[in-house]
């Protein structure tokens, strides 16, 4: 495993740096509770570069310097390779075990930030529609929602369906449930996970945000019509 401790690569005085954006965009997850108890995050790819976090610390409390930097595409797998780093951190951190599925995010999407959230709407979501779909139509914050989550935004008039792949007890082990369902629902923005969370993608990270953001409400919001013994779709 390359061990590089490049800090140019996380160092800058940019905010808009991923490396800066990282920790304060999980500061503001983990204040919505989408990041609580060291789970979910998010990861930046600019180009040929992925910026991720390290794994099992508090979300809300990582630094640039904690931020893993690995080459996009990676090196072909052979026996003898393992994962490759353009930049490690210091500490004796590992990076996220969300890495194989935002990987997902980047070769299935060409998607340019990927954000995976313990939100417990999303997780009651997924409680409610026993089913392999969240479905729910007739909401303005479906507008927010992109096909594929990086095409065109949705109307008013389009039914919302995302995927519900089921849990497994390592988050690497999801990566081949998480791409079948990218290429049975090729239009969906994200991918739900039983009893777990969500992944959502965009082309940048501020569109993965507010796609998330517009996911969670209409996690919620169908959460509570259901509850409510409302309908979620209307013909
Ligand atoms: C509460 S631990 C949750 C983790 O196992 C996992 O689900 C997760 O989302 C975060 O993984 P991490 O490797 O810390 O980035
Ligand atoms: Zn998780």
């Amino acid at each position: 495993m390359s061990q590089a401790t490049d800090d140019s690569l996380v160092i800058s005085s940019d905010p808009l740096h991923p490396a800066n954006l990282i920790p304060e965009l999980c500061r503001s997850f983990y204040n919505l509770g989408w990041v609580t108890g060291t789970g979910g995050g998010i990861c930046i790819r600019t180009g040929d570069k992925v910026f991720i976090a390290p794994s099992g610390v508090q979300k809300e409390r990582i630094e640039p310097s904690h931020i893993f930097v690995l080459p996009f595409p990676q090196p072909e797998p052979s026996p003898h390779t393992d994962r490759v780093f353009l930049r490690r951190p210091a500490l004796n951190l590992k990076e996220s075990a969300c890495t194989p599925l935002f990987w997902n995010s980047f070769d299935l999407r060409d998607a340019g930030s990927c954000i995976h959230t313990h939100s417990q709407h999303a997780v009651m979501a997924t409680l409610l529609w026993t089913g392999p779909v969240f479905t729910i139509s007739h909401q303005e914050m479906i507008k927010g929602v992109r096909v594929a989550g990086t095409g065109h935004a949705l109307s008013y008039l389009d039914t919302l369906v995302l995927p519900i792949i089921e849990n497994t007890p390592n988050e690497e082990d999801l990566k081949d449930s998480m791409a079948e369902a990218m290429t049975k629902y090729p239009d969906a923005a994200g991918v739900l996970v039983r009893r777990h969370g969500v992944y959502v993608w965009g082309t940048d990270w501020e569109k993965a945000k507010t796609q998330t953001e517009c996911l969670d409400y209409l996690f919620e919001i169908g959460v509570k019509m259901k509850l409510a013994g409302l309908p979620t779709v209307l013909n």
